[in-house]
């Protein structure tokens, strides 16, 4: 599928520091829409039903799932995440760009259905660092921790797959360089729309 905005896709293992670029990302850019996923695991801290995630039961994860309301879900650590059609087709039709911040499987499915989705995957500088970010974050039991930590190995494997891998070390480094991707994006796209228009224009078509 083809809209006129740009869809961003960051995935990261748990604590690589994923949310806290994006959300540097939108203070500096109000022009990225961030989309609200919907999930199943219980709201940590002061996080807030609507803002950080739509927070629902496994029944309605299972209905929405039985109306075909997801553009993508997956299993992740032991819950089920999704992104609504809802969260992201109004936006990106109507000239808007889009960040979604999902794991792995759902940036992968996002891809087939949205061919020009920019996939970005942030890793940490080491597995020391990414484990005493997750206990600095004070936010996850120790088991949670363990099992986030376990998955981190298979979810890096992925990072690949994707357009563009950006290493959080020093954290301002890291978010210049997720802006310099939508940069990069919203240039490559805007300047091929127009000459598109000109050359049509020219041709006469
Ligand atoms: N596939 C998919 N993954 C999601 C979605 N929303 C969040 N996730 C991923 O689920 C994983 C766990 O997220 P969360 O519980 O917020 O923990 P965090 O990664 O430590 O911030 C992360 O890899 C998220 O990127 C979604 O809508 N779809
Ligand atoms: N470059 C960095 N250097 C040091 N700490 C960081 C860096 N980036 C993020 N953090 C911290 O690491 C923890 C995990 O970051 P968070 O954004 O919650 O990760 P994720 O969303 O990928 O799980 C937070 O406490 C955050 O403040």
């Amino acid at each position: 599928m083809d809209y006129p905005g740009n869809l961003f896709v960051v995935a990261a293992p748990s604590g690589a520091g994923k949310s806290s670029l994006v959300k540097a990302l939108q203070e500096l850019d109000s022009g990225v829409h961030p989309s609200v996923s919907h999930t199943t695991r219980a709201p940590r801290g002061q996080e807030k039903h609507g803002r950080e995630y739509f927070f629902v039961s496994p029944q309605e994860f299972d209905q929405m799932i039985a109306h075909d309301a997801f553009v993508e879900w997956a299993h992740v650590h032991g819950q089920r995440y999704g992104t609504s059609k809802k969260a992201i087709e109004e936006r990106i039709a109507g000239g808007n760009d889009v960040i979604l911040e999902i794991d792995w499987q759902g940036a992968l499915q996002i891809r087939r259905t949205f061919a020009n989705a920019v996939l970005i995957f942030i890793l940490p500088p080491s597995w020391e660092e990414l484990r005493s970010r997750l206990q600095r974050r004070g936010e996850d039991s120790p088991e949670v921790i363990e099992l986030r930590l376990q998955n981190a190995a298979e979810e890096m494997a992925q990072a690949k797959e994707f357009d563009f891998v950006i290493i959080n070390e020093l954290f301002e480094r890291a978010l210049f360089d997720l802006k310099a991707i939508v940069h990069a994006q919203r240039l490559k796209f805007s300047s091929q729309r127009r000459a598109r228009a000109s050359t049509f224009q020219a041709l006469g078509l």
